[in-house]
């Protein structure tokens, strides 16, 4: 069995995780170019062999890191392997933003994220049609890197006293949502999809990520894990950090925020 003290340190995970990452995304990028073929999961959300086959490029490429890991991949789970959660895991989507990518759309992304007590500590983040890769770990920081940008620390932001910028959902944009978002005075709201929204958020390029409706650990945990590394928080309904390995790995709503301050000076959450 693996212990603690046999895992990588964080740091050797990003650098070891990074190019499997960049790999996944060369291969969706590839199988998107030959025609994608769609079919419906169970909970009639779409599904490509790109999904499934970057998955099992991510799951082999932390096997080799960790023989014994816990992974808790989104298409292992569609299948019914559904791993117990764990003190230490890790949670890939492949494919985040499925919608927008047979639609045609650009905002998606690959996901891997490492959980440790309830925490997500390490998360790669890679947007394939851009190129762009964003990286964090606790305690150590967060970084971004794409064609045109070498790899380069990032912050978020203190919450601007004006035109706050709220990301939003686009494919599950609820009431609930542009409420609270018209509660901010004089915010701007931004849709887009995928986790690039707490990567907006991680680079200080957006102040806050609410999100009313259901979502799986596998879609915000790496993201999280870079967000938080840069200097922002996420926090559940209750006030209290989003923790990780809850039932069914399912996800209430969240407030996300680059300025943990922001959380006294926008309106109640969820309200
Ligand atoms: N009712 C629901 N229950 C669980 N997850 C949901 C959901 N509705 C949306 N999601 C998740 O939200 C993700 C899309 O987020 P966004 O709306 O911000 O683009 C989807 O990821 P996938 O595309 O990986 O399936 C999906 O898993
Ligand atoms: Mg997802």
């Amino acid at each position: 069995m693996t212990s603690l003290s046999d895992t990588l340190a964080h740091a050797e995970l990003l650098e070891a995780l990074s190019p499997a990452v960049r790999a996944a995304g060369a291969l969706i990028e590839q199988l998107k170019a030959n025609g994608l073929v769609q079919r419906d999961k169970a909970d009639k959300s779409p599904v490509t062999e790109a999904d499934e086959a970057a998955e099992q490029l991510l799951e082999a490429a932390i096997r080799k890191l960790e023989p014994d890991a816990v992974i808790v991949g989104e298409e292992a789970v569609a299948a019914g392997t559904i791993p117990d959660a764990a003190a230490r895991f890790w949670l890939i989507d492949p494919l985040d933003g499925t919608r927008d990518f047979v639609g045609g759309g650009l905002d998606y992304s690959v996901n891997v994220g490492l959980v440790e007590q309830g925490v997500p500590t390490v998360g790669l983040v890679l947007h394939p049609p851009g190129g762009t890769l964003w990286t964090g770990a606790a305690g150590l920081g967060a970084w971004k890197e794409g064609p045109t940008e070498p790899r380069h620390a990032i912050r978020t932001r203190p919450l601007p006293a004006a035109a706050p910028r709220i990301v939003t959902s686009r494919s599950h944009l609820d009431d609930q949502t542009k409420a609270w978002a018209a509660a901010c005075p004089g915010a701007e709201t931004h849709p887009s999809g995928s986790s690039l929204k707490f990567c907006l958020l991680a680079e200080g390029a957006a102040d806050a990520y609410p999100r009313f409706g259901p979502t799986c650990e596998w879609d915000t945990a790496a993201a999280d894990a870079i967000l938080r590394a840069a200097g922002g928080t996420m926090l559940g309904p209750d006030g209290a950090l989003f923790s990780y390995g809850k039932p069914r790995y399912l996800n209430g709503g969240f407030l996300a925020l680059g300025d943990p301050s922001a959380v006294a000076r926008l309106p109640a959450f969820p309200g």
